[in-house]
């Protein structure tokens, strides 16, 4: 195969297929999306089950503020329902449930205030972190030479404090607080919103799952989209032509887009090889990953007789949220596993978690009806679930994250400035590098 196209993106994920459908709106219809699987969707993926429906083993939630992904759904004809059942999260420390809330009603309860405390604290330092230009931040060489974890050490001084600050931190990044800069935490909390992400990012989901977004952008963009097609080569990026080697053939373009996770970008060569700062970003770029898993019951007996359906537990690192359907035709439990339980075999690893569900929401939990377990650290193509920067990289590489290299536009969630990470983010900066090379082509065709 051997094909001209205007834009070529490598990316089928939200982002890439946002980037082709942002530019077939602006009346760009030459153009390519070339995927390395044999699916669309990155980390958007829905998972038949055997007794009926299906489940989503990636992105799945949405909240009011992320308006690019709700206005995007309704244009592709997706609806939203209620994301997970209503009811605070319990923190477990030490064999002991407590709900955190940010403003703490015991005031006798010296670790909630400390942890409230730290939380006000957080925050505050949150908003100072630039949105577009984290590394220009005040003091941005200390905090990123910081870790996550460091900064909560010295910010509680009660032991339930500091766990529940670091569960809080792990249930945002399937990881290590200890592995993190501080700096990139700051930028990505800042990103969403401090209160947006804690309290209103799970408040929909989407009729059809996440990926039905995708699939509907494909069913539009028609044979423009090539499956199988994992790019390995890039060059002449420098030139008026680039050419694009994949899979499938040899793909000539006048503009690329990029739409993968940095680290990912790592394995295709450049040629010329990309400036050293980008190289930089790509080659340290860090992820960490859950490994999710869904079981599945008749009936959410639970519901009524626990105070709340969402659990996570600092001791044993799970984390189980109640998504049975409204009407309670069936009980749908999610859980997301630490980076940590990715080294037994998946045999130990259900016995120990439907020991925690038996604890948890009553023995009967220890039998579903169907067990469904995804390991996103196995995933050849998205090199984890999420981004994890170690403390340095963003001060010192972080203005290459949006600087186009010649003809190459970058995209992908890990490049957004609202709601980086999260499948808003991608969206917008697929949307974002569209219109940049929707500019490009033009400025070419004008002069
Ligand atoms: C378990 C889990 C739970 C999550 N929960 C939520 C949530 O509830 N809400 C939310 O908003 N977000 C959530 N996220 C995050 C969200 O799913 C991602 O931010 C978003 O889907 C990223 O989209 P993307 O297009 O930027 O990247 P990706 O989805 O990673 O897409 C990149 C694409 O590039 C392709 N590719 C890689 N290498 C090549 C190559 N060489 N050539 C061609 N193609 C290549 C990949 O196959 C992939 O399709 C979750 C993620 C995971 C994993």
């Amino acid at each position: 195969m051997s094909s001209h196209v205007e834009v070529a993106i490598v990316g089928a994920g939200i982002s890439g297929l946002s980037a082709a459908w942002e530019l077939h709106n602006l009346g760009i219809e030459s153009l390519l999306v070339l995927e390395a699987n044999s699916r669309v969707g990155g980390r958007t993926l829905n998972h038949p089950l055997v007794s009926g429906g299906y489940v989503e083993q990636g992105g799945t939630w949405a909240g009011p503020t992320q308006t690019a992904l709700l206005n995007l759904a309704q244009e592709m004809g997706v609806y939203i329902k209620k994301g997970k059942l209503e009811g605070q999260t319990l923190y477990g420390f030490r064999q002991k449930w407590t709900m955190l809330d940010a403003s703490p009603t015991s005031e006798s309860d010296i670790a909630q205030k400390d942890f409230a405390q730290a939380m006000t604290t957080f925050e505050a330092l949150c908003r100072t972190v630039p949105l577009e230009t984290p590394w220009q931040a005040p003091n941005a060489n200390i905090l990123d030479s910081m870790t996550m974890g460091a900064w909560i050490e010295q910010n509680t001084t009660t032991d339930e404090a500091r766990a529940w600050f670091e569960g809080c931190v792990r249930q945002i990044l399937s990881g290590d607080p200890n592995k993190v800069s501080l700096l990139w935490m700051l930028h990505f909390v800042h990103t969403a919103g401090f209160n947006d992400l804690l309290e209103t990012a799970e408040d929909f989901s989407f009729v059809g799952g996440t990926q039905q977004i995708c699939l509907n952008i494909v069913e539009r963009l028609g044979e423009r989209v090539l499956l199988n097609a994992c790019v390995t080569e890039i060059s002449g990026y420098d030139h008026s032509l680039v050419q694009l080697i994949c899979e499938r053939g040899v793909v000539y373009a006048q503009q690329v887009i990029v739409a993968m996770m940095p680290k990912t970008v790592a394995r295709i060569q450049f040629h010329p090889p990309l400036p050293p700062i980008h190289r930089q970003l790509i080659t340290q770029w860090e992820t960490m990953s859950w490994i999710k898993f869904h079981a599945i019951y008749e009936k959410p007996w639970w519901q009524g007789q626990i105070i709340s359906g969402h659990f996570l537990s600092i001791d044993s690192k799970i984390e189980v949220i109640d998504i049975s359907p409204e009407d309670a035709t069936r009980g749908v439990i999610v859980g997301l596993l630490a980076p940590d339980y990715a080294t037994l075999p998946e045999s130990k690893r259900q016995e120990l978690c439907l020991a925690f569900l038996g604890e948890t929401f009553g023995q009967a939990a220890q039998q579903p009806l169907e067990w469904v377990e995804f390991d996103w650290n196995n995933q050849p193509w998205t090199s984890g679930c999420i981004s994890a920067l170690p403390p340095g990289l963003l001060t010192s590489a972080g203005s290459a994250l949006n600087s186009p290299v010649g003809r190459i536009h970058w995209a992908g969630t890990e490049r957004s400035s609202i709601w980086a990470n999260y499948i808003e983010g991608a969206i917008r900066a697929g949307q974002n590098a569209a219109r940049d090379v929707a500019g490009k082509l033009r400025s070419v065709s004008t002069t």
